[in-house]
């Protein structure tokens, strides 16, 4: 193996890469490589399977199994155990497609891939610069091709094109609206909104900040989508005039997409949450208008997935108002993703802004075979079959959920103070807790219980318990070596009291480690704040 770890870990990915594939009879599994030496920036190496979706649970396991592979025998062993346990054939060809982020290391991790594929005889094509969901999309075209859901062109082109064709479908007809700011982090997505602003031509208006893809240092830093919504404050080199519409695009334009505002001089950010009612809202109502079902005229299920960090209110407006159906899963994507796929129409976004709508066969189904008794019934029905071509079906993507935000607010020309009013955030905040062993916190019920450490739950419970609205839940970090607390309340006092008690009680309790921080509370034996 090679010595360098990262490489090392490329090397072996490659290998991995191969193998799913061989376990597909060579169907195209895609890596995405925005692995980086910097800490603060987003690492990660993410592997794509044949439909574009996430990689499977069990793959993502082996994968960390040939990872913490110190010796080559070891590695044999893990390989041939992979080999065994999923009946690989390895007489079968191996297809592997790679892009990769703008990161400096980029070059270098993609040439220890292509060593770990071409070591195991795979072939690879190689992308270049493409945003995360731009390799999801070629994944899937390419496995499909020639197919009756042939997904589209396996191009950069085809991406664009895709894209800006629903768009114009969408918007054909109604007023634009005024041109909208976008943000790239400093990253890839500089590069694709720029093609993309091509084949949108006049269709939308976009001027760009934060487009150095080149500049040392610059990615994601005082700016993306990340730093808009931790900081709860605009990018640099981003000023927005009043009722501004802008949008932050994070480092690989996938994982995170978030508008930002500057309502009558107020700075508003429209997370996750937000485009998730919107979303759900728009087409939901489509659907009426089209008046579209099931062959068998039962009625298409929308339905609507968040996690445990979705604001309260956010959920009571789906629930309540808009009447979707709502699920909740364990955090991150991969969950959402499949939960979503449950549904004929279903909506998925973390509040951080990375999601999708997935629209399944039988849905695509209904929208093509439709035809519509009167010219409002086919304009719906024209514009549903675009939103499915528009909506990047495959992962979470930031062009892709930018256009469908501006297609629905030029369709509805709701202004961005219509849409946030729909409902109004709780209090929020969301703290780290650095404690000894991450593991000794094990949630359940979709995150929002711990059924360890003992004794805690109780603890959480009576401090929820003192405010109106009160909502607080723990759980360990999947990336980073902490324990999250999140809380809501009626007001942001009360909810930065109940935090900052429940990050005490960890600390103090349950294994807190380094210095305390001065903002954590101190909590009596009897739950008394002292
Ligand atoms: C609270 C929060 O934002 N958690 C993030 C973060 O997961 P943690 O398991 O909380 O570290 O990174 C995930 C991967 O990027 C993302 O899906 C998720 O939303």
């Amino acid at each position: 193996m090679k010595s360098d770890l990262l490489d090392s870990i490329m090397f072996t990915v490659g290998l991995l890469a191969v193998l799913r594939s061989k376990s597909h009879n060579g169907a195209t599994i895609g890596v995405m490589v925005t692995a980086s030496h910097n800490p603060e920036a987003d690492n990660g190496v993410k592997l794509v399977e044949p439909l574009g979706e996430m990689l499977d649970q069990a793959w993502e396991e082996y994968a960390i199994t040939l990872a913490n592979c110190e010796t080559h025998q070891q590695l044999q062993a893990a390989l041939d155990d992979i080999i065994k346990k999923c009946k690989i054939n390895m007489d079968a060809p191996a297809n592997i497609v790679v892009a990769r982020d703008t990161r400096p290391s980029g070059e270098a991790l993609v040439a220890s891939l292509k060593d770990g594929v071409k070591a195991l005889n795979g072939k690879i094509t190689d992308y270049g610069l493409q945003t995360t969901p731009q390799l999801h999309y070629v994944t899937r075209c390419i496995n499909t091709a020639n197919t009756p859901n042939a997904y589209g062109e396996p191009t950069t082109d085809g991406y664009h094109k895709k894209l800006a064709d629903a768009f114009k479908k969408i918007v054909s007809g109604k007023p634009r609206l005024s041109p909208l700011l976008v943000d790239c982090a400093n990253g890839i997505g500089a590069v694709a909104l720029k093609e993309l602003c091509q084949h949108l031509g006049e269709d939308l208006a976009v001027t760009s900040s934060n487009t150095d893809i080149n500049g040392k240092g610059v990615l994601n830093f005082e700016c993306g989508a990340d730093y808009v919504k931790i900081g709860q404050k605009a990018p640099r080199g981003t000023s927005l005039s009043p009722n501004q519409r802008a949008c932050s695009l994070d480092g690989d334009a996938d994982r995170i997409m978030v508008i930002v505002s500057n309502l009558a001089g107020v700075f508003r950010l429209l997370d996750g949450d937000k485009i998730a009612t919107l979303a759900a809202g728009f087409i939901m109502s489509k659907i009426k208008e089209a008046n579209v079902t099931h062959a068998d005229k039962s009625p298409l299920r929308v339905g609507l997935v968040q996690t445990a960090y979705a604001n309260g209110s956010s959920t009571d407006y789906v629930k309540n108002k808009l009447q979707v159906p709502t699920v909740f899963t364990p955090t991150g994507v991969k969950h959402l993703h499949h939960e979503a796929a449950h549904f004929d129409v279903g909506v998925y976004f973390e509040a951080n802004g990375h999601g999708t709508v997935l629209f399944s066969d039988a849905a695509v189904t209904a929208f093509k075979n439709a035809e519509g008794k009167n010219e409002a019934e086919k304009k719906a029905i024209e514009t549903l079959r675009a939103l499915s071509d528009l909506i990047n079906q495959t992962v979470g993507d930031a062009l892709s959920d930018m256009l469908m935000v501006e297609a629905i607010l030029v369709c509805t020309q709701q202004s961005f103070k219509q849409w946030d009013s729909a409902y109004t955030d709780l209090p929020s905040r969301q703290e780290k807790v650095k404690v000894a062993s991450r593991a000794a916190f094990v949630p359940i019920k979709a995150d929002t219980e711990l059924v360890e450490p003992k004794g805690l739950q109780e603890k959480i419970n009576a401090q929820v318990a003192k405010f109106k609205k009160g909502r607080c839940f723990v759980r360990p970090s999947g990336t980073e070596d902490v324990v999250r607390v999140y809380a809501e309340a009626e007001t942001k006092e009360e909810t930065e009291t109940l935090t900052y008690a429940v990050c005490g009680i960890v600390f103090d309790s349950f294994g807190g480690v380094g210095e305390r921080p001065s903002k954590f509370k101190k909590v009596d034996a009897a739950g008394n704040i002292i």
